[in-house]
């Protein structure tokens, strides 16, 4: 099993653990990963929020700067509160490389939070184990 697959797999699994607590958001799981070490990891919030990447960069702190992250879900590209949203936070943290399993069809998302992330000069690629990730979403409606 590559590196890669292995961490997606533990980004998969913490989602799974908030699937159905999160009201209309969608369970997230992000896994911070260093130097061969994870860092921090988190899932979306029970309600929705926080997000799983603002809760992980915020444990990370400065250790963020250089890490990849393994993200179930595109990362937002605007909040529905205004807040940051979670591929600014990525950015800011100077994120090296971030793998996506699902995009997010959302009007929050829909490519725009993987595109802010490529424009900054963030290593992405997107759609690893998608097939693994998907039954995470069956009942996500994104929002339009
Ligand atoms: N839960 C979740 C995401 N959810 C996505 O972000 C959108 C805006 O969320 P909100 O501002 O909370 O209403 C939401 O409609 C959905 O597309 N995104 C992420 O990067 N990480 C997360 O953990």
């Amino acid at each position: 099993m590559s590196d890669d697959v292995h961490y997606m797999r533990r980004a998969i699994a913490l989602a799974r653990t908030k699937v159905g607590l999160t009201g209309e958001n969608p369970s997230v799981g992000c896994v911070l990963v260093k130097d061969g070490q994870v860092i921090a990891e988190a899932a979306t919030g029970e309600g929705g929020r926080p997000h799983a990447e603002e809760q992980a960069l915020a444990m990370a702190g400065a250790a963020a700067a250089g890490s990849t992250a393994f993200v179930t879900l595109e990362p937002c590209a605007a909040r529905s509160g205004g807040t940051a949203s979670c591929s600014e936070r990525l950015v800011q943290a100077g994120v090296a490389r971030v793998v996506i399993a699902s995009e997010d069809a959302s009007v929050f998302a829909a490519g725009h939070g993987a595109k802010r992330l490529q424009n900054a000069g963030i290593d992405v690629t997107t759609g690893l184990l998608a097939d693994e990730a998907a039954p995470l979403y069956v009942s996500y409606r994104p929002a339009k």
